[in-house]
C-alpha cells in the first residue's frame, strides 16, 4: 500500500497473509479475505504457481509473533476456470483457497461480509485498500498492515483511453488514481467498502500499472467480488 497509515491491530479482522514455503521458512507473497471457517478468498494470480502454501490469520506485523496469529495450512485450490494468466485484462482473477482446519473466529479473525450478487457502487463510494505490499513502487513490503483510502471510480472513468482504456473490464473495479494505491504483495487482499454503515468486500486486489504502483489515472484495479457470486457460492456452499 503506497500512502495511508498502519491500520490500528486486528481493525480488519478478515485480513489474512498467503504465505508460501521456501527453504524452511514461509513469506508473505499475497493478502487474502477469510470469507468461512475453512475457506479464503484470493487472487488467482497469487497461487498461478504450484507451492506449499499457509495462511496466517489474526496477524498484524507479518514479522513478529505477537500471539494473536493463527497458522493454518492451505489443503486445496481452486483457481477460476476462466483464469488465464496470459490474459489478465480479460479478468477472472480470483481463487479459493480450502484451509486443512477451521479457523477459530474471536475478535482478532472474523469472517468478511461478501457484497449481493451483481451490486456495483458508485462513484466515489467510501473504500480502504489493506496489505503488507510495498510502501512504495520499487520500494519493500510493509511489516504492520496498513490501509488506504481509495473511492470507487466507476467503470465509465476507469475505462476512459487516458485511464485503463479496455484493460479494464465491468467485472472488475476500480480505485484511487491518485497519490495512494496498492502495490505488489497487496494482490489478493480486500479492497473494503462501506456500505449501509458496514464494509464489505467488494474486490479482490488485482493490478496497478507496470510503470509505478501509483500513477495518475491508473486507479489500483480489483476483482468485482459481485460478479462471483454465484461461482463462490457454487465452491463453498
Ligand atoms: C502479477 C500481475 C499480473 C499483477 C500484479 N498485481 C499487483 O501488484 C497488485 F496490485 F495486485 F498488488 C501487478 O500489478 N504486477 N506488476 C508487475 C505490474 C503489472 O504487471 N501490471 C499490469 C497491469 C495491467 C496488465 C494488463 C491488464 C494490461 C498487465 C500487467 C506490479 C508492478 C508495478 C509497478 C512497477 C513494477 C511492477
Amino acid at each position: 500500500v503506497v500512502g495511508g497509515e498502519v491500520a490500528s491491530p486486528n481493525s480488519w479482522p478478515w485480513q489474512i497473509s498467503l504465505q508460501y514455503l521456501s527453504g524452511g521458512s514461509y513469506y508473505h507473497t499475497c493478502g487474502g479475505s477469510l470469507i468461512r471457517r475453512n475457506w479464503v478468498m484470493t487472487a488467482a494470480h497469487c497461487v498461478d504457481s504450484s507451492r506449499t502454501w499457509r495462511v496466517v490469520l489474526g496477524d498484524h506485523d507479518i514479522y513478529n509473533q505477537e500471539g494473536r496469529e493463527q497458522y493454518i495450512r492451505v489443503s486445496q485450490v481452486v483457481i477460476h476456470p476462466n483464469w488465464n494468466s496470459n490474459s489478465l485484462a480479460s479478468g477472472y482473477d480470483i481463487a479459493l483457497l480450502r484451509l486443512s482446519s477451521d479457523a477459530t473466529l474471536n475478535s482478532y479473525v472474523k469472517l468478511a461480509t461478501l457484497p449481493p450478487s451483481g451490486q456495483v457502487l458508485p462513484h466515489n463510494n467510501a473504500c480502504y485498500i489493506t496489505g503488507w505490499g510495498l510502501t512504495q513502487t520499487g520500494g519493500s513490503l510493509s511489516a504492520k498492515l496498513k490501509q488506504a483510502y481509495l473511492p470507487v471510480v466507476d467503470y465509465s472513468t476507469c475505462s476512459r483511453s487516458d485511464w485503463w482504456g479496455s484493460a479494464v473490464k465491468n467485472t472488475m473495479v476500480c480505485a484511487g488514481g491518485g497519490s495512494l494505491s496498492g502495490c505488489q504483495g497487496d494482490s489478493g487482499g480486500p479492497l473494503n467498502c462501506q456500505v449501509s454503515g458496514q464494509y464489505v468486500v467488494h474486490g479482490v486486489t488485482s493490478f496497478v500499472s507496470s510503470s509505478g504502483c501509483n500513477v495518475y489515472q491508473k486507479p489500483t484495479v480489483f476483482t468485482r467480488v459481485s460478479a462471483y457470486r454465484s461461482w463462490i457460492s457454487g465452491i463453498i456452499g
